[in-house]
């Protein structure tokens, strides 16, 4: 669905990304680890089109059609090829109303004027229906994580990017989210990447995990391989 290859990216001088591979197949759910300021959130930004990448290709592809050059995609055109993003702290407008939220974001993503919230998106959270005329700033933080990934899910991705969608969650608020996401993952269908630093979260949500270390993809493979030694030695902050 999504393939990196030797993904450079610069702030200025500085080089933050060094030819980062990433595959995402359809279907799965995969973990971008790494301490904080390993890259993660640059990563994504280069992917979502909000950061340019200086070399290296991004290619999208789907079965039964030709492969695209994300690289050549606008940030709009990314979300309608199908991607969607959480991010890093939810970024909802708190003044605005529950249902605002969702129409700005179906507003943004789409051309056609007349689209309706999908059925979907208030199957998956009931809560937000009830809430649909409340400001968003004053729900509490699990509901407002849920405007956040029903924001991003209105138009229906085929691949749902989150940034630490477990920062500063209490432990069962995690659990919530954990079944959130394999119900997206299996249910749905959908791709998930996922970055986060919580490793029982990875382990227990994901298939596949990429380890960022000063930008450069150090290690990846399947969850089950993700032993002691490399979270000691990668994410263990010292
Ligand atoms: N706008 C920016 N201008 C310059 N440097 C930046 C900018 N944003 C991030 N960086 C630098 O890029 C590097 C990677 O940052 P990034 O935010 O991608 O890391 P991260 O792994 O997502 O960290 P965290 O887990 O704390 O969000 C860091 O050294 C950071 O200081």
């Amino acid at each position: 669905m999504l393939s990196l290859r030797s993904v450079n990216q610069f702030y200025g001088k500085n080089h933050i990304l060094w030819d980062v591979d990433l595959d995402l197949a359809p279907g799965t759910c995969t973990g971008v680890l790494g301490r904080p300021g390993m890259g993660k959130t640059t990563l994504v930004n280069c992917i979502m089109g909000h950061l340019p990448v200086n070399s290296g290709s991004m290619t999208w592809q789907e079965s039964g059609s030709p492969p695209k050059d994300l690289r050549q995609q606008s940030v709009g055109q990314r979300a309608r090829l199908g991607i969607g993003y959480v991010p890093q702290g939810r970024q909802i407008f708190s003044q605005m109303s529950v249902e605002d939220n969702l129409l700005i974001a179906l507003l943004a993503g789409q051309d056609d004027r007349h689209c309706a919230i999908p059925p979907m998106v208030y199957e998956l959270f009931p809560a937000l229906w009830s809430l649909r005329h409340q400001r968003s700033g004053e729900l509490p933080i699990d509901q407002q994580q849920q405007l956040a990934l029903a924001r991003a899910l209105v138009l229906q991705p085929k691949l749902l990017i989150l940034d630490e969608p477990t920062d500063g969650m209490a432990p069962w608020l995690e659990e919530e989210m954990g079944n959130l996401l394999h119900r997206l993952n299996n249910d749905f269908g959908l791709t998930i990447l996922l970055l986060e630093q919580r490793i029982s979260f990875i382990r227990r949500v994901a298939d596949y995990f990429l380890l960022l270390h000063c930008g450069r993809n150090v290690a990846q493979g399947r969850v089950a391989q993700l032993d002691d030694s490399m979270v000691a030695k990668w994410l263990t902050v010292v």
